[in-house]
Order: structure tokens, then C-alpha cells, then sequence
């Protein structure tokens, strides 16, 4: 499916771009001549590259980025495996059944076609020689680890412009020296690439700079029906994190190009961000994962804020006077807990046991939720009360619930009793107030659960209400507009076209009823 951007002029569907910056789109050459006068004070990158010495490098606006415009698309210099993966096809990452091994290398492929991939060609199939890797690609007996080193033996392998550009990225490798994360890198990749397939030619500590430089930068590909993998881009990486960011990226299923998009409107002279993290996680959680996969300690305004802009997804009810605990100072980890209301105080140990407890307990009840929902129903009513109605736990348990319901067998909308119904409109409205904070504008989370409300509005009209009624059309009006604003968003994700298109003939034909 190749994906569409609107046309600066009309705004129809298009796919081609303007060949000098490749981020503006035009249906046809006229559409592209008439826009010129305006497209070529926006033409350059709307970016610059400033440092600090807190953040590194990091990209800012050098003018107004309007919300949905194209920041910065680019191809990867590197893509492959990520450090733990299921066997896949080295060319395009499909699961591989072993069926088919590559004439060259005999590294197992889906098909002649796939030996033909550029990074297989001319990486690990240039780079190993076949002959030492029988013992390891023995039919039946492939061993996931030894898709370890393919990713760092294709950076290995680039060309020297290439990698000049990759080196001045960061590798973290001082911070990394002697954690398990250096020692499992020297056992499987770097041993494995200079005593198993003799490449000697790369030292250790070469090895390790880039391996810390692909987990440090990389993002994760994930693309129905393949296998996820993950892709360097030279430029994308240089956004820095925020926990509240505001651009989200997608890729060409094609080419696995990066598109990094607006979510919303970025001044000129503010930071251009990315989320390294899980937005729906709370506050300790996100900062831990920080520090322990990329090595910094996140110090943004929703980090500061002990109820996480007033989300409050960080929250604990005490069980003394049932006011809200918070932490004295969320940029410590070890800092204690105090009640707002009756000033009692908790350790800090003991409220991430608490969180520890109810997200292993959510985990299992989530496991079974297929078959199960009402688990998450009662988990939902249990720790509203013993923790928070806004804790990051109960939210991701609505979440799950609004994926749930209407869209799995024996959920379908016709299955759902109107109670149900009722429950994924609310919890539909609840996770979008959360997300206007968290995730504003033209996230993805937001794209997803526009796309729930409106198919649940529907369900709704169309039981609660005669189809000559007042109630219903208005009910089927504002589920129209939450499938178009739904739509602004999710157009550019593979499948989701395809999805949005039968949702817009229902409701054309439901209109048109009206
Ligand atoms: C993908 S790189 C981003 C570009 C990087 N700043 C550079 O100079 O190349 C990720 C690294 O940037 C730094 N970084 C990113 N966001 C940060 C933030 N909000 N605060 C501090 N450091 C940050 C961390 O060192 C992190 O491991």
C-alpha cells in the first residue's frame, strides 16, 4: 500500500513530492507550480541542530512547523534485527519457515527475490563466509541468537561516508562498560564476529561503540505480518526525548523511509521531540526505563510535575484519610510520598512494590481478557478505589477494554449488552481527555481512540434511537466528524486506509438515509 499525503493545494490524496525537500505533496505539476510562491520560503528543512551539554545534540524549528506538516523524512542507513527477534527472512523480514536458503550465503531467505535486498547483499552475505557458519544455520536447528550480529555487521559493512555520519552519533559506551548489557554484547556479537567468522578486522571496542550507538538511536520498525526490526536514521535519531512530545513518525513499507510528523503546531526556537518511552506509563516507570536503556534522567515539565499534569496517572489514594499521594520530588527516584491532604508519608520502596504487584496482577488478568473481560471490569473497580480512579494501571485496563469490546469474537458490537456499550463510550471520552494532555494533537493514541468513539457512537445511534430521530442523527453527525478527525491522523499507517474508507462508505450511506 503506498501511502498518500494530502496535496498542499487541494488537499487530495497524492504520492508525488517535491524533489527538492520531498516533504511537501502535490496531486499533479499544475497544483505544484500554483503553490510555488508560497513552497519556496518553506522549501529547506524547517529545522536546525543546536547542543547542550545536558542533552547532546537535539533538533529545533527554525520556524513554524504547522501541526500534520512533514518535518523530516530520510531512508535508513542501516536496518535488521533487533537484539532479541524470532527467526526472520534477511530481506524482508517476514517470518521464515526455512524453506528457502540464499544461493550465496545460505542464511534462510523467503525467495530468490529476497538475496536481492541491498543490506543482505551487501552485509552479512558479502561479509561471512558460509562455510563458518554451518554448525549455526543447520536446517532446523537456527538459533535466534545468531541474528544478533547481523545489524552491527551491516553498520560494520557501510561505506565510509556512511559510517563518519553514524560515529557522530551517541554510543553511551562508557556508561555501558561492565553492565550485563556489555558483557552480553562481547559474548554473542563481538566474540561470535571475530573468533567464530574470523572477521578480525573489527576490534571489540569498535563493536561494542556501534552496538551502543544502534541500541541508543535505533527505531523499532513494526509492520504487520514481519517481524519487528529496527532502522538507524541519521537525522530522525537526533530528536531528543520529551514525555510529551510533539511529533509522531511513520514508515514506507516499501523503503522503510521515515517520515517524522507534526502533532502539533511548533513554534519557531522550540525543541522538536520524540517519545523514547510508553506515554501510558507513569512517572517512575518512564524515567527508570530512561535511564536504564538510554542513560539520561528525563527532566521534562510532565517528569517535574508530581500529578503529571494534573493527569494524575502517578497517583496513590491514601488509605488514612483517602486523599492523593504523591511523590515530594518526581526528579528523584528515591524521594518519599506524601499525602496532599493528611500529610502522611510513604517510602518510596513501598509505593513500587504497590505498582509492581497491580501490573503483574494486570498483566495475567490481561493474558485472559479475550475470554474474560469482566476481569478487567473487576480490576478496573478494585483499584479505582485501592489506588486511584486515574492511576496508569486503570487506564491501561480501559484501554484494553476499549480495544476489546466491538472488535473480538464474542465482543462484536451485535454480542455487547448496552451497558458495555455505554462503558467503551465513556472509558472512549475518559482516555481522550487523558490523551489531549499526554499525547495532544495528531498522536496515534489519539488517531486509535477517535476511531473506537466513533464506531461506538454509531453502535449506539443505531440501537438507543429511531433512525428518523433527532438523537440519532446527531449521534451519527458528531461519530461522522471523530472518524474524519480520526482519519487526519491515521491515513499515513499501512492498513489503516483501507480501514478508515470502509468506515467513510457506511456512514456516506447512513447520511445520505438520514
Ligand atoms: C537518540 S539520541 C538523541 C540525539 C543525541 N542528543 C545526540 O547528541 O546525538 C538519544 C540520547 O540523547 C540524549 N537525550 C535525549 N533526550 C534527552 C533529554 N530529554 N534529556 C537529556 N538527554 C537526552 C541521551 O543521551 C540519549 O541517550
Amino acid at each position: 500500500m503506498v501511502q498518500h499525503f494530502p496535496c498542499a493545494k487541494c488537499q487530495v490524496p497524492s504520492t508525488n513530492c517535491c524533489s527538492k525537500c520531498r516533504r511537501v505533496y502535490y496531486c499533479s505539476r499544475e497544483h505544484q507550480k500554483a503553490d510555488w510562491t508560497n513552497h519556496k520560503t518553506l522549501c529547506g528543512p524547517p529545522f536546525k541542530i543546536e547542543e547542550s551539554e545536558v542533552e547532546g545534540r537535539y533538533l529545533v524549528a527554525s520556524r513554524l512547523i504547522k501541526a500534520g506538516e512533514v518535518i523530516l523524512q530520510e531512508l535508513p542507513l542501516v536496518i535488521g534485527p533487533k537484539l532479541k527477534t524470532l527467526p526472520l527472512c534477511l530481506g524482508c523480514y517476514k517470518p521464515i519457515t526455512d524453506t528457502y536458503r540464499c544461493s550465496r550465503c545460505n542464511w534462510p531467505l523467503c525467495s530468490s527475490a529476497c538475496e536481492e535486498y541491498a543490506f543482505h547483499k551487501n552485509g552479512e552475505c558479502r561479509m561471512i563466509d558460509p562455510t563458518l557458519m554451518i554448525n549455526h544455520l543447520s536446517q532446523g536447528s537456527i538459533n535466534s541468537q545468531v541474528y544478533q550480529c547481523i545489524t552491527p555487521l551491516r553498520y560494520l559493512s557501510l561505506p565510509d561516508s556512511d559510517k563518519e555520519r553514524l560515529d557522530k552519533l551517541v554510543s553511551h559506551l562508557e556508561q555501558r562498560r561492565g553492565t550485563d548489557i556489555y558483557r552480553l554484547v562481547e559474548q554473542n556479537i563481538s566474540s561470535f564476529l571475530r573468533y567464530r567468522l574470523l572477521l578480525t578486522q573489527y576490534d571489540s571496542e569498535s563493536i561494542q561503540r556501534v552496538c551502543g550507538i544502534l541500541e541508543t538511536n535505533c527505531f523499532e520498525i513494526r509492520f504487520q505480518g514481519r517481524v519487528s526490526v529496527r532502522g538507524l536514521y541519521p537525522t530522525a535519531s537526533l530528536m531528543n526525548h520529551d514525555c510529551v512530545a510533539n511529533t509522531r513518525h511513520v514508515f514506507d513499507p516499501d523503503d522503510f523511509r521515515i517520515r517524522i510528523l507534526a502533532t502539533q503546531d511548533i513554534l519557531a526556537g522550540e525543541k522538536i521531540s520524540a517519545t523514547y518511552t510508553q506515554s501510558l506509563w507513569n512517572t517512575l516507570d518512564r524515567r527508570f526505563h530512561l535511564k536504564s536503556t538510554k542513560h539520561f534522567w528525563c527532566q521534562c515539565k510532565r517528569c517535574t510535575d508530581p500529578r503529571e499534569l494534573g493527569t494524575n496517572l502517578s497517583a496513590i489514594k491514601c488509605t488514612n484519610c483517602r486523599g492523593t499521594i504523591i511523590s515530594r520530588d518526581p526528579l528523584d527516584q528515591m524521594a518519599d510520598w506524601e499525602c496532599s491532604d493528611c500529610g502522611s508519608v510513604r517510602k518510596v520502596e513501598q509505593i513500587k512494590r504497590l505498582h509492581d504487584s497491580v501490573r503483574m496482577e494486570l498483566k495475567q488478568i490481561a493474558q485472559l481478557a479475550r475470554n474474560h473481560p469482566e476481569k478487567l471490569e473487576d480490576f478496573i473497580r478494585k483499584y479505582s478505589g485501592a489506588i486511584h480512579p486515574d492511576s496508569c494501571h486503570v487506564i491501561e485496563a480501559k484501554y484494553a477494554l476499549v480495544q476489546l469490546y466491538g472488535n473480538t469474537p464474542q465482543l462484536l458490537y451485535d454480542e455487547l449488552s448496552e451497558e458495555l456499550i455505554e462503558k467503551k463510550l465513556n472509558y472512549c471520552h475518559q482516555l481522550l481527555k487523558l490523551a489531549d494532555v499526554i499525547e495532544p494533537g495528531l498522536s496515534q493514541l489519539r488517531g486509535h481512540l477517535l476511531f473506537e468513539l466513533q464506531s461506538v457512537m454509531e453502535h449506539k445511534a443505531k440501537r438507543a434511537f429511531k433512525h428518523d430521530s433527532a438523537e440519532f442523527k446527531e449521534l451519527i453527525k458528531d461519530a461522522a466528524g471523530h472518524l474524519m478527525a480520526s482519519a487526519e491522523i491515521l491515513r499515513y499507517e499501512t492498513h489503516w486506509p483501507e480501514i478508515l474508507e470502509k468506515r467513510r462508505l457506511v456512514f456516506d450511506r447512513i447520511l445520505k438515509e438520514m
